[in-house]
């Protein structure tokens, strides 16, 4: 049975990157996607924009939405301070293998919780199944049509506080307009918006940073 490229990506970094060393992962999954083959891996352009955003607001819990192969979450955990969580969440199983080796090569496993599912589901399960009060950053990055639906369940769980900040990737392409309207015409969002460019491409894209009012 031959390989998906999420295989031959995870092969590639098993192969190229240094264990336990997360910038030399990021590395080989950008070389791979650059140069053999495309995969949408938010990227090193992106990812510096994520990079200062997770940076500026030092998460203690970090909840990622679309974990794919594992490339934003070794970004966010591996900035994460002592005794920080990066959650994320996937609901492709073969992705999240993918993902767990990835992590674990990276040697960031101890800082994320991989959870398998479709976050309509796992977010209410957040605060009693996996022990959150509240998320201080959120990765959006999953199905587009998800986004908004996903940020109002997210106020409606109470796990947003007064500061809590959302980025979300793609709001060029593919695109998520119901949820860049929603946060931008919502007083309880102040919004900025990072041009940049579609991963791997010279396509635009940009990221969406909204930060809860409370
Ligand atoms: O489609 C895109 N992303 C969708 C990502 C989806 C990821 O999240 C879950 S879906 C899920 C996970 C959790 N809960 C519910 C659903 C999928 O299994 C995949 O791992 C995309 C497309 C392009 N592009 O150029 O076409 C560029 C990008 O940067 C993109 O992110
Ligand atoms: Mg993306």
């Amino acid at each position: 049975m031959n390989q998906s490229k999420e295989e031959r990506i995870l092969n590639f970094v098993l192969q190229n990157a240094v264990r336990g060393d997360p910038c030399s992962v990021l590395e080989a999954i950008d070389k791979y996607c650059s140069q053999k083959e495309w995969s949408m891996n938010v990227g090193s352009e992106k990812g510096l924009i994520l990079d200062k955003v997770v940076e500026e607001v030092s998460p203690s819990v970090a909840l990622e939405l679309g974990t794919y192969c594992g490339y934003s979450g070794v970004r966010i955990a591996r900035l994460l301070k002592a005794g920080a969580r990066l959650l994320t969440v996937e609901f492709n199983p073969a992705f999240a293998a993918v993902a767990k080796q990835v992590f674990e090569f990276a040697g960031v496993q101890d800082k994320v919780k991989l959870i398998e599912g479709p976050s309509d589901e796992i977010i209410p399960q957040l605060k009693k199944k996996y022990e959150v009060d509240t998320v201080d950053f959120v990765f959006l990055d999953h199905w587009k049509d998800r986004y908004k639906p996903d940020t109002i369940l997210l106020q409606e769980c109470n796990l947003l506080r007064k500061g809590s900040v959302l980025l979300a990737d793609n709001v060029i392409i593919p695109g998520a307009p119901e949820f860049l309207n929603y946060v931008r015409n919502n007083s309880h969002f102040q919004c900025t918006n990072y041009p940049a460019h579609l991963e791997y491409m010279k396509a635009s894209d940009a990221m969406e940073k909204a930060v809860f009012l409370g």
